[in-house]
């Protein structure tokens, strides 16, 4: 595989122009009459209209037809997907998964879409506020269909096999101890190249931002100009049995197949040799009515989604590399909390409470003195649900694997296992790497999650013995000793 380009920066305006067709984004205007090389021009909108500047997120494409040219959509039974919160009864205890099992191509081919399971969450994708956690497992690449989130925005986590994901905005290759974020509404298809699994936080209704740095200053955490963001791609390609756009609504999947065939139109204005800048309207309708009655019936067959020959704005998918993050920590003594790893955050209305943020364990030195280094016991107003992308983590060196995961609801007390205790509360405290090697990461919320029967029971991965790694935890209470 070539090595893809991106642009870099977090939330900037980015340009681009598909290489083979230079000019392609109109210039000083959004709309033309005719866009240049007879493309169409769509706006996808990620915020109100209204938003205030900051907030505001949008961008445009110019593609080879627009994206309503589909027929209806159609229920689609396919996945584990689910935002009924009802399905099992409320559960607050401390929850650990063994990994979630990938099964094997030859025994049950999946792919990006039929492997997601819906795992925990709260709230609902109508009322534009709450969370859902996938597992994905898959073994096999999405063939001609691409899927958009018409409820919120995907933050996809790979823990096992990279990730090709082709989207309107161009081409990213996701690999393990990275991230991406594909953002409420852009269409996308994965491509797989061998047993694949992964976690995604799904929230609906608000976008993930950078946090504040307050008193740390201008730099730090997550900087900006490691967001990678792809540029332009398109195909013009025959889909022999038609090309199927599957759309998460309200929870469900539908699908719908594309109709209308670029190729003809595309392939006949570029044999007129339409060299930029070819802003002249009355030359471009000119080529427009040279269509026939026949050609025009031909242009409606298949087409890929994938037709952005250029695009700009604000409003893109993007990734990260885990390893950019510019770690920050106690030098002096005490265990600070792990807000100071938040990678991004989903902010609730409320100043300070986030509907979801993701925060890494990331390798680093620990210093402290006279401290207790690994995560202190605890009990949170927020949930807590945690996964292992690969490595051991601190607290719980035993029992939380890769590719598994643990849910700390509300309120449920948790914190290092009895081996983690004895063993930090006795050791030389010594400059040391902490979780070399490894990546832990929390998606922490302020909703208090439930989680679904395939999470409980269907998954056949929860391990019921979890709660027995806290038992030998015994009193080291002596009121003759301070
Ligand atoms: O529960 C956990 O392991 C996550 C966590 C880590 C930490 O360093 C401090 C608090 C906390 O909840
Ligand atoms: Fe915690």
């Amino acid at each position: 595989m070539t090595s893809l380009k991106y642009m870099s920066g977090f939330g900037n305006e980015h340009a681009s122009e598909d290489p083979r067709y230079p000019g392609a984004l109109p210039e000083g205007q959004n709309n033309p009459q005719v866009c240049p090389y007879g493309l169409y021009a769509e706006q996808l909108s990620g915020s109100a209209f209204t938003c205030p500047r900051a907030t505001n997120r949008r961008s445009w494409l110019y593609r080879i037809l627009p994206s309503v040219c589909h027929k209806p959509f159609q229920p689609l039974q396919e996945g584990h997907l689910t935002h009924n919160w009802d399905e099992v009864e409320p559960d607050p205890n401390q929850l650990r998964w063994k990994p979630f099992e990938i099964p094997k191509a030859s025994q049950n081919k999946l792919d990006f879409v039929s492997g997601l399971h819906t795992l925990c969450g709260a709230g609902e994708p109508r009322g534009r506020n709450g969370i859902a956690i996938h597992i994905f497992v898959c073994n096999t690449s999405m063939l001609d269909r691409c899927l958009y989130n018409s409820d919120g925005d995907f933050l996809i986590v790979p823990q096992q096999g990279k990730l090709l994901i082709t989207t309107e905005f161009g081409k990213m290759l996701v690999e393990p101890n990275e991230i991406c974020v594909i953002q409420q509404g852009m269409r996308f298809s994965v491509e797989v190249f061998g047993e694949t699994r992964g976690y995604i936080l799904e929230v609906y209704g608000a976008h993930f931002e950078l946090p504040d740095l307050g008193p740390i200053g201008a730099n730090g955490l997550a900087n900006p100009r490691d967001f990678l963001v792809p540029v332009a791609w398109y195909e013009d390609r025959k889909i022999p049995r038609g090309y199927t756009v599957i759309s998460k609504y309200q929870g469900k999947l539908f699908t719908a197949q594309q109709i209308g065939k670029s190729n003809a139109n595309f392939k006949l204005l570029e044999s007129q040799r339409w060299s930029p800048p070819c802003s002249s309207t009355a030359l471009a309708l000119k080529f427009l009515r040279r269509w026939s009655p026949g050609e025009r019936a031909k242009a409606l067959q298949d087409f890929s989604p994938f037709n952005v020959v250029a695009w700009h704005g604000n409003y893109t998918p993007y990734k990260y590399h885990l390893e950019n993050f510019m770690v920050i920590n106690s030098v002096a003594f005490d265990h600070a909390d792990p807000s100071i790893f938040t990678v991004l955050t989903a902010k609730s209305t409320r100043p300070g409470v986030a509907i979801a943020d993701f925060v890494i364990f990331p390798p680093r030195w620990g210093v402290a003195n006279n401290t207790f280094r690994p995560p202190y016991y605890h009990r949170n107003c927020m949930s807590e649900f945690m996964g292992l992308i690969k490595g051991h983590y601190e607290a719980k060196e035993e029992g939380f694997q890769p590719g598994g995961a643990s849910l700390h609801s509300m309120m449920t007390p948790h914190g290092p296992d009895a081996d983690c205790f004895e063993k930090a509360s006795k050791a030389k405290l010594e400059p040391e790497r902490v979780a070399e090697g490894t990546m832990a990461f929390m998606f922490e919320s302020s909703l208090s999650m439930a989680v679904t029967e395939w999470g409980l029971k269907t998954s056949n991965c929860l391990d019921k013995n979890y709660y027995k790694c806290w038992e030998p935890l015994k009193s080291h209470f002596n009121p003759n000793c301070k």
